[in-house]
């Protein structure tokens, strides 16, 4: 008899979610297995928004932002009783096996839900802020870059037209990935991050000497996980550096948009790795994606660990004020 297997989506939802859902499907049905949604994330397993999944529910998704199957964050999933109610749930449509494309949290409430009902998981590390640490790739990172790329490209041309410094907030919770990959890659003059400590005295002499050989704007992206509020920030280039300056706070535009192409594909490989992995006896883990290579990786080394960024993007930090 043919398998059941379900997809879900929980918590921020990120752009390559539906690329996933559309590989899914495709290989599920490839493996002789029937695929089944799951609605609304864990919200959705407690209130038995379960359905078969077919080609034509995934057929002109790939290039969408979001997920069709939509995701929450569910209170409730943190109480047993609820938790016991998504098995009956999952026992009714006969379902053994469930990928999970989700952050770090949404991993430890699989986990206990394995250990309280051995219901079969493989975790996809899916998140804008790329925060699960044995991973160093998170599903929907690199469109999350994208569209924060060409809103710094825009920014860029407005405070160069009028001479202005701009502060611009990255999401990214306690992880300064975004933030970081961002100024390096946009040519900005300053980036702070909550992983490393800053003075904004250190810069003044810096930035006034740079306004004196000729520098008319600058441009400062600012993680929303560092201790002091974007505003702040502003008001120092005004007072202390000199210059009249701007907030921008990108917020949830960075969760959407139009995959890319590394997304599509990431999104591929992680679900082929993910269904394959379920099929070979990984029944409680997250596929993890380093050095070019994938494996699955523990809860224990994924979901209780905390990130590091990469030591070599932090040295590319130092080079930013080095120059
Ligand atoms: N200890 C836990 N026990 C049971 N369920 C949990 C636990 N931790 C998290 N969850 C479930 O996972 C959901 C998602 O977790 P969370 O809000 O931390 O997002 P996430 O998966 O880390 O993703 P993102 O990085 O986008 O925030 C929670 O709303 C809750 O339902
Ligand atoms: O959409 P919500 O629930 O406000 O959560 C916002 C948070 O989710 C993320 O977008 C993804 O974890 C964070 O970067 C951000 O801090």
């Amino acid at each position: 008899m043919r398998k059941n297997i379900a997809i879900l989506c929980s918590g921020g939802d990120v752009s390559g979610m539906n690329p996933a859902l559309k590989h899914f499907v495709e290989y599920a049905l490839k493996n002789s297995l029937n695929p089944f949604f799951v609605y609304d994330g864990y919200e959705g397993l407690i209130d038995d928004k379960i359905d078969k999944a077919s080609y034509c529910d995934v057929a002109g998704i790939i290039n969408k932002g979001g997920t069709k199957i939509g995701s929450s964050r569910s209170r409730r999933f943190m109480q047993k009783k609820y938790r016991a109610i998504a098995k009956q749930n999952l026992d009714h449509h006969n379902i053994e096996m469930l990928v999970v494309l989700g952050g770090d949290g949404s991993f430890r409430g699989m986990d206990i839900f394995y250990k309280e009902h051995g219901v079969k998981f493989c975790g996809i590390p899916s998140t804008i802020d790329n925060d699960i640490a044995g991973t160093s790739y998170c599903l929907g990172v690199d469109t999350s870059l994208n569209i924060i790329r060409t809103a710094i490209d825009a920014i860029r041309d407005t405070a160069s037209s009028f001479g202005r410094a701009f502060v611009i907030e990255t999401m990214g919770r306690e992880c300064g990935y975004l933030a970081l990959v961002s100024a390096l890659t946009s040519g900005a003059e300053l980036c702070l991050i909550p992983e490393v400590p800053y003075n904004l005295e250190q810069y003044e002499e810096s930035f006034k000497n740079q306004i004196a050989a000729g520098r008319k704007y600058f441009l400062a992206i600012v993680s929303e996980g560092i201790k002091e509020d974007v505003r702040e920030i502003a008001q120092w280039f005004e007072e202390k550096v000199g210059i009249e300056a701007r907030v921008t706070i990108l917020g949830h535009m960075q969760r959407g948009g139009n995959p890319t192409v590394y997304d599509r594909l990431m999104a591929y490989k992680f679900v082929s790795h993910a269904i394959d992995g379920l099929l070979n006896e990984q029944h409680d883990s997250v596929i993890c994606y380093n050095d070019g290579g994938f494996t699955h990786k523990s809860i224990q080394d994924v979901a209780f660990q905390k990130y590091q960024l990469d030591s070599e993007l932090l040295c590319h930090l130092q080079d930013l004020y080095n120059v």
